[in-house]
């Protein structure tokens, strides 16, 4: 970002460089870190899903050697995870959505959007949407085989030239905590009814604290 210039070979200003290193930094912390909470809290409370997110994953362990580090292949093993992950992401997208511009006039829904106006594309309510997802409000993960849902309904990562560039890696490190922790413990809420905040990702009121049960050897 130092030497980076523009097509007019202008530098960036230190507040510009400020800008940019925070909106990584919570762009690609805060949102990761809010979608593994997500999914801790909907295993503590769905142990049907978490016994097969533990049958993936301890087939995944067991078919290392002793410290094996997991590897690329593993990684794609881990089908039913993902989707697990994804569903938690639909119910409870970390980003609420992102702006655009029009780039021509168009009509949405009878309301008519003239080129140049600032358009807000909303994650939560697409995802909520019953013609894109039958019964919104259950945790289902089977939404998420084969095709899978139409394009531009799931979009936690947003969509087109602008989506996430660091899908590919959350996706790594969302499955990676899922397999080390999953592959050593249980967890009970110890909040039943802690409500979840947006402020502006989804967060448990109270940190979604947990009691971990180790498995037995
Ligand atoms: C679960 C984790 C994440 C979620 C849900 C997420 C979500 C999003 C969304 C919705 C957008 C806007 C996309 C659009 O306008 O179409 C975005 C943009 C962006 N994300 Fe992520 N993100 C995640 C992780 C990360 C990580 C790990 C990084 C970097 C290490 C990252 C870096 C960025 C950057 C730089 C942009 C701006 C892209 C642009 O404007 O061209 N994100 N992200």
């Amino acid at each position: 970002m130092l030497v980076a210039t523009d097509d007019n070979g202008q530098h960036m200003t230190d507040l510009e460089i400020a800008d940019k290193i925070l909106g990584l930094l919570i762009g690609g912390h805060d949102t990761a870190s809010a979608a593994i909470t997500v999914i801790v809290k909907y295993l503590s409370e769905l142990p049907h899903i978490y016994s097969l997110v533990l049958k993936e994953q301890m087939e995944i362990a067991n078919s290392k050697k002793p410290g094996e580090l997991l590897n690329w292949d593993d990684i794609q093993k881990m089908k039913y995870s993902w989707n697990v992950a994804c569903e938690s992401m639909r119910l409870a997208p970390p980003a609420q959505g992102a702006f655009r511009e029009a780039i021509k006039d168009f009509v949405f829904s009878g309301f008519s959007v003239p080129k140049g106006w600032k358009l807000y594309w909303s994650t939560h309510s697409t995802h909520r949407n019953p013609e894109c997802f039958p019964e919104p409000e259950k945790f289902d993960p089977t939404r998420f085989e084969g095709t899978g849902p139409v394009p531009y309904t799931f979009v936690p990562f947003g969509g087109g030239p602008r989506m996430c560039p660091g899908k590919e890696y959350a996706r790594l490190e969302i499955l990676v905590f899922m397999h080390n922790v999953i592959r050593r413990f249980n967890w009970e809420k110890l909040l039943a009814d802690e409500k979840i905040i947006v402020d502006p990702m989804p967060i448990p009121a109270k940190g979604l604290p947990v009691r971990l049960i180790p498995h037995k050897a």
